[in-house]
């Protein structure tokens, strides 16, 4: 259905409050292999909102990257310095990447909290991933980012297939399981992007999904015209099974093609995005909810039990409530410099924390364009730079 504007977000709850709506913003985690195109989605989508006068809220999680055609609001690398970590532990270009995230991973709550402020502001929150697909979907960090989002606002993991690439069954099967474990892994709505359909069509790939006969024919044919060039004959079978295996998987996925390149397909894009929301508000975020309720009734329960280990320490009386120790000298305990105001919590807050590497949202800073090359990419035509906002500025 083409539409002119993308669908706005439609209101749900708040994962952490039962009932409470959810915030405005749908966030899209973008995941896919090296040279899917990713990056050039990004682009398309970015580009895409700002025509309809929906800028997203950008995050670049890829500490790596050279050069980002967009502006990112928030960059991992303005928090941290990838060739530093690189050369202080002693790692090669993908540990390196790792260990930017993990670092990165230390402060996303404040990430969380710039986020937050703009969930109700933006209809999109747009989170672009390394290139390397295994250091986030597979590492804790990747899994710390994700829940983490997916717990503040709704969430719908974005993977982009490179079409072109895929056209033998014995790719496409290997790119559905990873899309299949990377779904049971974050169990968030999903959604596959055929990606480069300018190149070629994703008709091919529907058409397995839909009828698993089709693709054993597929098989077949591939095998009788291109031999052992895609692995042994025995591997046939397997995949065979496999493809029946996965015929309940592609009943529930949702699947699109686009081109990152023309812009094809983003109406339906943006569609199936909206569709993945409603299907978070009804699968995702009752069990979260759920999940919360349980951790609250067992921090109750620790919380009870550990002020009755505490009473117990402290040889308080059960039937008296009096303490052994006199509460004269209880109170010089909590109040060892005498101020008389035992037992308050200070927020250190402002105290200690000045050395920390703090994490910017590029769009609130006013001296923006007065950022090192390195902080501010996107130039534009006769030397002006773009804005957050999208707008063009003159460079300074
Ligand atoms: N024809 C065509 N080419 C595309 C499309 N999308 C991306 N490409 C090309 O595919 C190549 C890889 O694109 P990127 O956007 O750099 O891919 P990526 O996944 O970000 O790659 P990494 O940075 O390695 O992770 C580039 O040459 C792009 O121009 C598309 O829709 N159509």
């Amino acid at each position: 259905m083409a539409t002119d504007q993308p669908p706005a977000a439609q209101q749900p709850a708040d994962p952490k409050g039962k009932g409470k709506q959810s915030p405005r913003a749908t966030a899209m985690i973008v995941i896919g292999m090296a040279g899917s195109g990713k990056t050039t989605f990004m682009q398309r989508v970015n580009s895409y909102l700002h025509e309809r006068n929906q800028p997203p809220y950008v995050l670049n999680l890829d500490p790596a990257v050279m050069h980002l055609p967009f502006d990112a609001n928030i960059d991992i690398r303005d928090t941290v310095d990838y060739p530093e970590v690189m050369k202080q532990y002693n790692l090669g270009p993908n540990g390196g990447i790792m260990t930017a995230l993990n670092l990165f991973t230390t402060k996303f709550d404040q990430v969380l909290s710039h986020v937050e402020k703009r969930a109700n502001d933006v209809d999109y929150v747009l989170l672009d991933t390394p290139g390397q697909i295994e250091i986030f979907t597979w590492s804790a960090s990747g899994s710390i980012i994700t829940d983490a989002l997916a717990s503040a606002l709704p969430t719908v993991v974005v993977y982009i297939i490179d079409t072109p690439r895929t056209t033998a069954p014995a790719t496409f099967m290997s790119n559905m399981l990873y899309a299949c474990s990377i779904l049971y892994k974050t169990r968030l709505p999903f959604l596959v992007v055929f990606n480069k359909t300018d190149v070629q069509s994703h008709q091919f790939a529907l058409e397995w999904m839909r009828d698993f006969e089709q693709f054993q024919d597929a098989l077949l044919e591939r095998r009788q015209t291109h031999g052992d060039e895609d692995g042994p004959a025995y591997q046939d079978s397997l995949m065979n099974s496999m493809s029946l295996v996965l015929d309940e998987f592609y009943k529930h996925l949702r699947a699109v093609g686009v081109s990152a390149m023309t812009g094809e397909g983003m109406d339906e894009l943006f569609d199936a995005v909206q569709e993945a929301r409603q299907e978070y508000e009804r699968e995702y975020k009752p069990e979260l909810e759920k999940l919360y309720a349980e951790r609250e009734k067992k921090k109750e329960a620790d919380k009870a039990e550990s002020i009755s280990r505490m009473m117990r320490d402290m040889k308080v009386s059960p039937t008296t409530g009096q303490a052994a120790v006199p509460q004269s000298e209880l109170d010089k305990y909590l109040d060892p410099a005498g101020t008389g105001q035992a037992g308050e919590v200070e927020d250190g807050e402002d105290s200690d924390d000045d050395d920390d590497a703090e994490v910017i949202d590029r769009s609130s800073r006013t001296d923006y364009y007065a950022l090192p090359d390195k902080r501010r990419r996107g130039t534009g035509p006769g030397g002006a730079v773009e804005g957050p906002d999208g707008s063009l500025w003159p460079a300074p």
